[in-house]
């Protein structure tokens, strides 16, 4: 990239406030399914989506997010269940509304541009209800929304992918579509660009006041963007919720490892508390001598030099300027306790003895999983 072209994307978006608005969609979803041939990819989808709320389908690949976005926009046909758009059916039994039809706005990974056409023909082209006038003015006036109408007559090879992205964003919201769905929308553009990209997007997203779904494999950006997560498991919703929420109370141990690295380890539970080398921690609602996993964030666990907390020794030390990773070595737990820290006055010394601490808040107690 030149450095003109990174000056114009770190830049050169259009005002705030400017993007259309929209009259949001209620998305409703209810026991759908679906399959590739035999093979299920959705296995009994429910959610209601509210207006204008923006949801992020969060989960690892194969999981079925991309699948339930081609539902939602009528790319894929359920094989069960019903979606609704503020309780119309779109697809059910015997129902099955077209995805143009449905007042969608969608944006995918690899932005899908076609190579032929100009800018503005690619951002007009899901307007084809409209005069061609009123199309290219309002094509226009979403390619300025994004800080690019200067490039309307140009062809998507002539623009970085951070503008091509951009343009897909003006494609997607120039029908002024009641739900925006975007695929991975930020996955092209390399680390520097993505956080502005994504907060700019964001703007856009709540001006146009659209209800949207984002897919994304990534926890951060979900928890940036989203109102709730819905997190996804083997075609189906595993929990739904606040980032706080799915962090604070992740449903087990598969989801909590989604929002931070995790401790792991197995103990026993004894009148509703659970004994482990770390320390003694409640396990209320655990039945005595049922088996618990255990899973303490790294930057829960803390350290004095002073001889209080368990000792142990640290055997690793990586810098990495906000935080010290550091391994210990403790009694009674064959893996090194990993820890995350800036307390450190002194450099930390390999070899050294610390004394480690837990903050109760980082502890998470999970029935062990059967199998
Ligand atoms: N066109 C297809 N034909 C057959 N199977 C498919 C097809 N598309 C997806 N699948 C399968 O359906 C399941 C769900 O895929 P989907 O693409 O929805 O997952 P995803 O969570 O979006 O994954 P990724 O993050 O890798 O895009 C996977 O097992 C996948 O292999």
């Amino acid at each position: 990239m030149s450095a003109s072209t990174q000056w114009i994307e770190r830049t050169a978006w259009g005002r705030r406030g400017t993007a259309g608005v929209t009259i949001a969609a209620r998305l409703g979803f209810d026991a759908v399914t679906h399959h590739y041939g035999d093979a299920p990819s959705l296995r009994g989808i429910s959610l209601e989506v509210e207006p204008g709320e923006v949801v992020c389908l969060l989960g690892r690949s194969g999981c079925g997010k991309t699948t339930l976005l081609r539902v939602t926009a009528g790319l894929e046909r359920p094989s069960g269940g019903r979606v609704t758009v503020n309780g119309r059916e779109m697809a059910g039994p015997a129902v099955f509304v077209p995805p143009e039809k449905r007042g969608v706005g969608l944006m995918f990974q690899d932005y899908a541009l076609f190579p032929h056409m100009t800018i503005l023909k690619n951002v007009i082209y899901g307007l084809n209800d409209l005069p061609r006038a009123e199309a290219e003015r309002q094509g226009l006036h979403a390619l300025g929304r994004v800080g690019l109408e200067g490039y309307a007559a140009a062809h998507p090879h002539a623009l970085s992918g951070g503008e091509q992205q951009r343009v897909a964003l003006a494609r997607a919201i120039a029908p002024r579509p009641s739900m925006l769905l975007m695929d991975e929308p930020f996955s092209g553009l390399d680390k520097r660009l993505r956080d502005h990209v994504r907060e700019e997007t964001m703007a856009i997203i709540r001006e146009t006041r659209a209800t949207c779904i984002i897919v994304t494999h990534d926890p951060e950006e979900a928890m940036r963007m989203g109102d709730r997560i819905a997190l996804m498991r083997g075609g189906q919703l595993l929990q739904v919720g606040t980032a706080r929420h799915l962090y604070e109370h992740p449903v087990d141990l598969y989801a909590a490892r989604f929002f931070s690295e995790l401790n792991e380890f197995e103990a026993t539970a004894r009148n509703g508390r659970v004994e482990t080398p770390l320390g003694t921690f409640g396990a209320r609602g655990h039945a005595d001598g049922s088996p618990l996993s255990i899973g303490i964030r790294p930057q829960g666990v803390g350290f004095t030099l002073a001889g209080d907390g368990v000792p142990g020794r640290i055997v690793g030390h990586q810098f990495l300027g906000e935080v010290d990773l550091l391994s210990v070595a403790i009694d009674g737990i064959d893996v090194p306790i990993r820890m995350r820290t800036r307390d450190n006055a002194e450099p930390f010394v390999v070899g050294s003895t610390v004394w480690l601490t837990i903050d109760p808040r980082d502890v998470l107690v999970f029935a062990k999983a059967s199998g």
